[in-house]
């Protein structure tokens, strides 16, 4: 019966050793438990708590009952049973044994740390239980007389990472490089800091790890370097309070536990040997807020060396045992000893690469704030974009100073990618009422296209008021934006002034009910917009220089991205205008970003760029590692937070795509208009013509591009149809075809405009439709379509062309507007009258691939416009509307026309 109950008891004690080891394991994965000979580097950390740390074992079970406690000091320490065997452990070993160890010990405590009981032989009466303080305590006796004797051994751990801090006795001094060793590599590269305080030079043990000093993971401060490294951490607990944890989380262990986040590094703090006693108070003061306030903020505390007056109260590791759990008994444990020297000196240099490398570049979901639009934007606009080499998260800040900001690098060099890093930032800390996002790219491509609400998602950035992409050749659009903002800093400027305020933080104090949000205007490539020597580059760089000046105060920065800001030499030329610059982000190879003399670009590695915020100049160079911000599976989880987020009544983006051909939609414009095409501007509006009873309303389409004429007179004609009927009017329309090519296209508009309730009139040459004109005037409004007018007039009489002359001339006054489609301006000057004729009959002209200088006898500018023809582009003129041309889009009209079949059915 004996042989068979010891049998019994020595396979419960196999059973609970097995869950303990199994237990040890996970508190300590990999590098943080392997033992020496078969350690190596390797992170073991994943989403859970940081890992206890591997010390020593367990002392051997052969202490006497009733031997000494090892330890003097104090209290809590690992316990054991009076026979001296360890029994228990600590909160990590309880929650194993009870198959739930794992994230809940994290949140615990920082202080109240779990450690692991040593290795233990001789046999247990009984398997662990869980007692109510949540230790393991084996309930039973304990012979070691019998035969059936099982030995077992555990690792002894303890806690720092997340957890606690910890004192170390000078006999203890030797499992000093290992405990760091596992801290450093146990965890991916480059999260845990050192930082040595060694008064007296006795680093000696740690100098194996000197490669991870090159990599700015280690540093020795000496006495006169304590006091700023003392501050400097507070500074870290107090930033990652604010900023990190901002109230969400209560340490940075629950941040990671509960969103699998590590976006700040460990900071230890090793004291060497510190003669505490006689720093001065305010070093005293520092040490006993780290001491306080540290762990919950990754800063911990590793005071090595018998000096009873430091903080007594921290856990404590002497030789033989570690005061930190909370246990009944202490247990011993036999401390490891030291690594060997070429493995420190061989993991150092190996994490040290591994973070210099690059490390594993930040996420963008680590660099953006817990709390969604908690800051204010009074002062300024600040987000992380990235790590500096240091791993600190590097931030940029756009307000008074700096103002605004240029960014430079070739194509592929990630410029695209750190805007979008840098819009995650702003959109994420920013709410669309303190924020407002104007974002243009010049180049091919889409890369804007996202913020909007597309087909593919619906969502859109709250924050972004107007989107541009494929903007390619249209630079007007660019001009559009500068005119949109100028506008919007006149507004700005006097509610300021009326408010006696001089900038955007006094004006938002003054007038709070206003809607004030900080604007920043983002340009792609904008250097198309500044490349030609014309009218449209000289508008752009006033409109700029005004903008930067004066947008400062204003609350309204512009951000200017370019492959080749070297080439641009109108921003080179005007040095007041770069000056307002300040901010300077150069990405690797980027030319001219940076200041004449600081090359910093050229060495920079990939995905990084430099940060510079005084003008380029060397001395506030700040390297910075990107996120991959740009791919889908960082970008598109953070719109649509944001996107379902968005204040009631938030309206989706204006989206200006040069690539697409807007379509006539059927809303009517008002009373006596025609809608021409979509004018390339922010409010993406429609070019229309009024057409009132006056002298010159009349319309000249002009060029040999059909198709688009035809829909310029398409749209014109079902417009005016559209708001009459809607106003319970009808019009009359006399159409007159003469080009073949677009006579399918007169027939449907044909259909289109009977299906608008107007009446038809198809007039088979130019004589019949001018010859009876004054006759059709019957005081309602009445369009002459003409294709191809040239084309007809030619074949006139000299009283056809005379009777033509007059329907343009006095028709408008009868309400009588002719909108004609002329192949060239000699032409329509032909039909006016000839060489001396004026165009005052035509008030309005649209011309398609006419260059500039032909249109100088319509145009108000001396020698024509600045006109360059393109597809779907046409330039359009209203002597008495405005004061300069303005580029506009000839709509599609296909859809609201008929399908030919149908037209020219026979039937
Ligand atoms: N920090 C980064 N981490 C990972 N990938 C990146 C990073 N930055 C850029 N990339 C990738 O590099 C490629 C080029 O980046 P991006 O489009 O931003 O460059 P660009 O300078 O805007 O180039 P282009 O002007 O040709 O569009 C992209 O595929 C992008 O996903």
């Amino acid at each position: 019966m004996t042989a068979t109950l010891e049998t019994r008891q020595a396979a419960a004690v196999r059973g609970g050793h097995a869950a303990a080891l199994a237990a040890a394991a996970a508190a300590a994965p990999a590098a943080a438990g392997e033992p020496w000979p078969a350690w190596r580097l390797d992170s073991g950390l994943g989403r859970g708590p940081a890992p206890l740390l591997r010390v020593g074992r367990i002392q051997s079970s052969e202490l006497p009952p009733g031997a000494p406690s090892p330890l003097p000091t104090p209290p809590t320490q690992l316990h054991a049973r009076s026979n001296g065997l360890p029994s228990a452990v600590g909160d990590a070993g309880a929650e194993a044994v009870d198959g739930s160890y794992g994230a809940g010990a994290s949140g615990r405590g920082a202080a109240d740390g779990a450690g692991f009981a040593n290795g233990v032989s001789g046999r247990f009466a009984s398997s662990p239980s869980l007692a109510p303080s949540g230790d393991v305590i084996v309930t039973e006796g304990y012979d070691n007389s019998g035969a059936a004797v099982t030995t077992v051994s555990l690792p002894a751990l303890v806690p720092l990472l997340d957890r606690a801090h910890l004192r170390i006795d000078s006999d203890a001094v030797h499992a000093l490089p290992g405990l760091l060793l596992r801290a450093v590599g146990s965890v991916p590269a480059g999260l845990v800091r050192l930082h040595v305080y060694d008064p007296e030079h006795l680093g000696g043990s740690l100098s194996a790890f000197a490669a991870l000093g090159k990599a700015g993971l280690l540093s020795f401060v000496g006495p006169s370097g304590l006091r700023e490294a003392l501050d400097s951490l507070v500074e870290t607990v107090r930033r990652v309070n604010a900023d990190v944890l901002a109230g969400e989380h209560a340490s940075l262990a629950d941040l990671a536990e509960a969103t699998g986040r590590r976006p700040e590094p460990w900071r230890v703090l090793v004291l060497l040997n510190a003669d505490l006693a006689a720093w001065p108070a305010h070093d005293q003061a520092q040490l006993a807020r780290l001491r306080r306030t540290g762990v919950a903020a990754g800063v911990h505390l590793l005071v090595v060396g018998d000096d009873t007056a430091g903080p007594a109260d921290l856990p404590r590791l002497c030789a033989t045992g570690y005061t930190g759990l909370h246990a009944k008994e202490p247990a011993a444990l036999v401390l490891d000893g030291p690594p060997p020297q070429r493995t420190v000196t061989a993991a150092a240099k190996a994490v040290a690469e591994k973070h210099r490398a690059g490390r594993e570049p930040a996420r963008l979901v680590d660099l953006l704030p817990q709390r969604l639009w908690s800051a204010s934007s009074a002062t300024g606009l600040t987000a992380a974009i990235g790590e500096t080499p240091a791993g600190d998260v590097a931030r940029l800040a756009l307000g008074d100073n700096p103002p605004h900001a240029l960014v430079g690098g070739p194509s592929g060099s990630g410029k695209t990618n750190l805007l979008y890093a840098w819009i995650a930032g702003l959109a994420s800390h920013y709410s669309p009422d303190e924020l407002a996002l104007y974002l243009l790219d010049f180049k091919e491509g889409v890369s804007f296209a996202r913020f909007a609400s597309g087909r593919r998602d619906p969502t859109w950035l709250p924050h972004v008021r107007l989107v541009g992409v494929n903007i390619n050749d249209d630079r007007e659009f660019g001009l559009a934006l500068l005119r949109h903002l100028k506008d919007e800093l006149r507004r700005r400027a006097e509610a300021a002034k009326a408010h006696e305020a001089t900038k955007l933080e006094e004006l938002r104090a003054a007038d709070p009910e206003g809607h004030w949000p900080r604007i920043v205007a983002v340009v792609d490539e904008f250097q198309v917009l500044l490349e030609a020597r014309d009218a449209v580059t000289d508008e752009a760089v006033q409109l700029l220089e005004d903008l930067a000046r004066r947008g400062r105060s204003q609350g309204i920065h512009l951000v200017l991205a370019s492959q080749d800001i070297a080439g641009i030499e109108a921003l080179w030329g005007r040095p007041s205008l770069v000056a307002q610059f300040t901010l300077r982000i150069a990405l690797p190879k980027a030319r001219r970003v940076l200041a004449e003399n600081n090359h910093a670009a050229d060495t920079v590695a990939r995905f990084h760029a430099v940060v510079n915020d005084e003008s380029g100049h060397t001395a506030a160079n700040t390297p910075v590692a990107l996120p991959n911000a740009g791919h889908a599976d960082a970008w598109e989880p953070l719109q649509r937070r944001l996107w379902e987020a968005r204040p009631a009544g938030n309206l989706p983006p204006a989206l200006f795509d040069g690539d697409l051909v807007p379509d006539l939609t059927a809303a009517a414009p008002p009373p006596e208009t025609a809608l021409l095409g979509q004018t390339i501007d922010v409010a993406a509006g429609g070019a229309a013509l009024a057409l009132h009873r006056a002298p010159g309303r009349n319309l000249a389409v002009l060029g040999t591009r059909a198709v688009e004429a035809a829909d310029i007179l398409a749209s014109a004609a079902l417009t005016a149809a559209m708001a009459a009927r809607r106003d319970g009017h009808r019009i009359g329309v006399d159409l007159c075809c003469l080009e073949p090519d677009t006579a399918t296209a007169a027939l449907a508009l044909a259909a289109a405009l009977e299906a608008e309730d107007a009446e038809v009139d198809w007039h088979d040459d130019l004589a019949s439709l001018a010859g009876d004109w004054e006759a059709r005037c019957d005081g309602a409004m009445r369009l002459n379509l003409i294709y191809a007018v040239d084309a007809g007039s030619a074949r006139l009489d000299a009283p056809g062309t005379a009777r033509l002359r007059a329907m343009l001339i006095d028709g408008p006054e009868r309400h009588l507007h002719t909108l004609g489609w002329w192949r060239s301006v000699p032409r329509l000057r032909e039909d006016l009258g000839g060489f001396s004729a004026r165009f005052d009959a035509v008030d309005a002209w649209l011309a398609l691939d006419v260059q500039g200088p032909e249109l100088a006898p319509l145009s108000p500018a001396s020698g024509g416009p600045a006109w360059y023809p393109r597809e779907r582009r046409g330039l359009y003129f209203d002597r008495a509307r405005h004061r300069a041309p303005q580029v506009v889009i000839p709509y599609r009209t296909a859809a609201l026309l008929p399908q030919p079949a149908a037209v020219l059915d026979p039937s």
